[in-house]
């Protein structure tokens, strides 16, 4: 028997260390900005009204905390001795990039934080949760340990949730989360098609692959997850991005495709196989037929999407039709504004658009929904939550108080090795824990 259920999102709140390092070789807004100077401060608080439109419109919005950078921890591992401010100063004069890599405030995207399987899809009826490996990126390889503690700290009952380790973090098991995970179906709590894209498969060689970036994620990743959570052939399609795409900057399927509910809005470049993956979704998918929102490169040329995050908007459920929530680049790039302002008037499932501004992550490659984490909950699991971090105007207040007294609003590669810094995100990130009800998940606390 399907119970109700509503989509909850749980946004990244963008750390103290926030910057700009260069590190994602594939993702053109990461190499193009760098050593930019940041402001953290603008960035959370971009972050957090983002949130706070959410919940006001009634989604349930939830908060993932920020993790603490620089690692020492991963400093320590690596071999540098001696005091926290000893490491400090040794890694900012030897090694920059090793510091940038520690000090990165990404744990903020979380759309790569975890694959989500709602419990009307696994076999066992619970919501399973599996933290990303991030293993294609070395600063974002050591989110998935914390990122797991936060997880388990939020969703403590066993009898509604079951977490998993992250899978083995080699390139043959990239895990890239749900960034490269779309859940279709006719409502959140009916048996959904779980949409797993892949950029590479990683036990053949022959197979297609991009040439010039990195495939992030692999079919055998996919699949593990698919098996930890208990999926069966019914609710499963496994389909692999166009290498084209990954080679032009779409370093995540959600930088080309958003789905939710019955629907799929997309650019005709972004599967290898478009009407494979149509026809495989289309026959499994019942209760409601697929809604596919194509679009074409005539429309929005590839580096249009790629530059103005298109795909990467959140797809929300209104009482009349859906809301596409864009960045703000999408009304700065003439083919794309012209675009939404055609897909609102197409009378198709999409009715309207809304802009939402998160520049600041923007500019690393993360937009709106880079920044979110999706967990479909019936109404018994939702209250089973840890409810500290569900966003409510009283927690809205307090948290953009705390960013204003802990944040700073420059942040350059120099101020890394700063020990200072690294005290105060310690003192920020004690209270925070605090505030949201967590306990004990960082390294320094524990
Ligand atoms: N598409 C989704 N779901 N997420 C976006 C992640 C952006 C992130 N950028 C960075 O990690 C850049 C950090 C820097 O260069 O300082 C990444 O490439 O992994």
């Amino acid at each position: 028997m399907s119970q109700h259920a509503v989509e909850a999102n749980f946004d990244g709140l963008v750390g103290p260390t926030h910057n700009y390092a260069g590190l994602s070789w594939g993702n053109v807004a990461s190499k193009s900005n760098v050593r930019s100077v940041s402001n953290p401060k603008e960035a959370a608080l971009q972050g957090l009204a983002k949130m706070k439109r959410l919940a006001d419109r009634g989604y349930v919005q939830g908060v993932l905390p920020p993790h603490e950078r620089p690692h020492l921890p991963t400093l320590r591992a690596l071999g540098f001795a001696g005091s926290d401010g000893d490491i400090l100063k040794k890694v900012a004069a030897e090694a920059p990039a090793l510091l940038a890599a520690v000090s990165s405030a990404s744990p903020m995207w979380t759309a790569n934080a975890a694959t989500v399987s709602p419990s009307a899809d696994t076999a066992d009826h619970r919501v399973h949760f599996t933290p990303a490996n991030l293993s294609a990126k070395f600063h974002r390889s050591i989110e998935h340990e914390v990122t797991g503690r936060a997880l388990k700290a939020i969703f403590t009952d066993e009898s509604y949730f079951a977490h998993h380790p992250a899978l083995p973090s080699v390139s043959h098991f990239g895990d890239e989360g749900a960034a490269n995970h779309t859940r279709l179906c006719s409502g959140y709590g009916e048996p959904g098609v779980e949409l797993f894209v892949y950029g590479q498969i990683a036990f053949n060689e022959d197979a297609p692959a991009p040439v010039k970036y990195p495939a992030r994620q692999t079919l055998e990743a996919s699949q593990a997850i698919a098996r930890l959570h208990g999926l069966r052939d019914r609710n499963l399609v496994f389909a692999q991005q166009n290498p084209a795409a990954i080679d032009a900057g779409v370093f995540h399927n959600d930088v080309i495709a958003v789905g939710n509910g019955n629907t799929l809005f997309y650019h005709e470049l972004a599967f290898l196989d478009e009407d494979r993956v149509l026809a495989d979704v289309r026959s499994r998918l019942s209760g409601a037929e697929l809604e596919a929102v194509r679009v074409s490169s005539a429309e929005v040329p590839l580096e249009d999407a790629v530059a103005s995050y298109l795909f990467n908007s959140q797809l929300l459920n209104t009482p009349d039709g859906m809301l596409l929530a864009v960045p703000g680049e999408c009304r700065e790039i003439p083919s794309v504004s012209r675009y939404l302002d055609s897909l609102v008037a197409s009378g198709g499932p999409i009715t309207s658009v809304e802009v939402f501004d998160v520049k600041q992550s923007m500019r690393n490659g993360g937009g709106p929904a880079c920044l979110r984490l999706r967990v479909v909950l019936t109404d018994d699991e939702l209250k089973a939550i840890n409810r500290g971090v569900i966003l409510t105007d009283q927690l809205y207040e307090r948290l953009t108080t705390w960013v204003e007294a802990h944040y700073r609003d420059e942040l350059s590669q120099e101020d890394l090795g700063d020990p200072m810094l690294l005290e105060e995100v310690r003192k920020a990130l004690d209270e925070l824990t605090g505030i949201l009800g967590l306990g004990s998940i960082y390294d320094f606390q524990l």
